[in-house]
């Protein structure tokens, strides 16, 4: 990902910007450059936005992807009959975290093994993944691994991986238990949420979630502490007092 610099965060349309980083502010202005304090930053990245992110969705067909996009992009849920993807689709949607625009592109690819080769070529370019599951269907629990596999052999290697469990609406469909998604993303050392895109459980959090690591990743601010995913996800799914069944 391209890094969005401190020269041009701080425009002039900024209140009491100086208008580059090594400046030497006015009485009252905003100083964003080295040294200068997180609140200053903080103004002087509000109006700034990265450039897009793609993001990725993945695992097998009928796992909700396409649900879980619709859900986090418009707050709805489509439900009826079930429409495959055909090859991939995509949104975009601007989250602000931490005062930043964060662009996402959400790749929204199909699941059924036909269109894999479509898939395989845009793992390359994509910074965050979400493989799914449905916690209703355990054969796409136990293909997690195969994706894994996949995303390993084409993915970038610092690529930002989550690990969801979706369709928790469905307790009593319920196969896969929380326990076995913890335990496979322990394994694998990934983060790891239970979504329902009916509901709208935790999917607005599964990609601010994304957006943050990738907002931090480009663009650190002085000071700021080191941000930890794994320990964010922990944090705010226990905040949500979710996933209990
Ligand atoms: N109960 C429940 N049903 C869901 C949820 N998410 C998706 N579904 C249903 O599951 C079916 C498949 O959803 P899609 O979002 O189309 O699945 P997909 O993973 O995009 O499938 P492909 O495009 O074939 O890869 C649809 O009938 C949805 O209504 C959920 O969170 N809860």
């Amino acid at each position: 990902m391209h890094v969005l610099v401190s020269l041009t965060l701080c425009q002039s349309s900024e209140r009491g910007c100086t208008g580059g980083p090594h400046r030497t502010p006015a009485a009252g202005a905003v100083h964003c450059g080295e040294g200068a304090k997180n609140e200053d930053w903080k103004l002087c990245l509000t109006r700034s936005s990265l450039p897009p992110s793609q993001v990725m969705l993945v695992g097998d067909s009928g796992v909700g992807k396409t649900c879980l996009l619709v859900r986090f992009k418009d707050g709805a849920f489509l439900a009826g009959s079930f429409i495959s993807t055909v090859g991939i689709d995509f949104r975009n949607k601007v989250l602000t975290v931490d005062g930043v625009k964060v662009k996402l592109q959400i790749w929204d690819t199909a699941g059924q093994e036909r269109f894999r080769s479509v898939t395989h070529a845009y793992y390359r370019d994509a910074h965050a993944l979400l493989l799914l599951y449905d916690v209703t269907n355990k054969a796409s629990f136990d293909n997690i691994q195969a994706w894994l596999t996949e995303i390993h052999e084409y993915a970038q290697q610092d690529v930002v991986l989550m690990l969801l469990g979706n369709k928790v609406d469905s307790a009593q469909d319920r196969v896969v238990k929380r326990e076995d998604g913890e335990k496979l993303a322990k394994e694998y050392g990934v983060p790891f949420m239970e979504t329902s895109a009916k509901s709208g459980l935790n999917v607005e959090l599964a990609f601010t979630a994304i957006a943050k690591e990738l907002k931090h990743r480009s663009m650190k601010l002085p000071n700021e502490p080191k941000f930890k995913l794994h320990d964010y996800v922990k944090k705010e799914v226990r905040g949500s007092g979710c996933c209990r069944s």
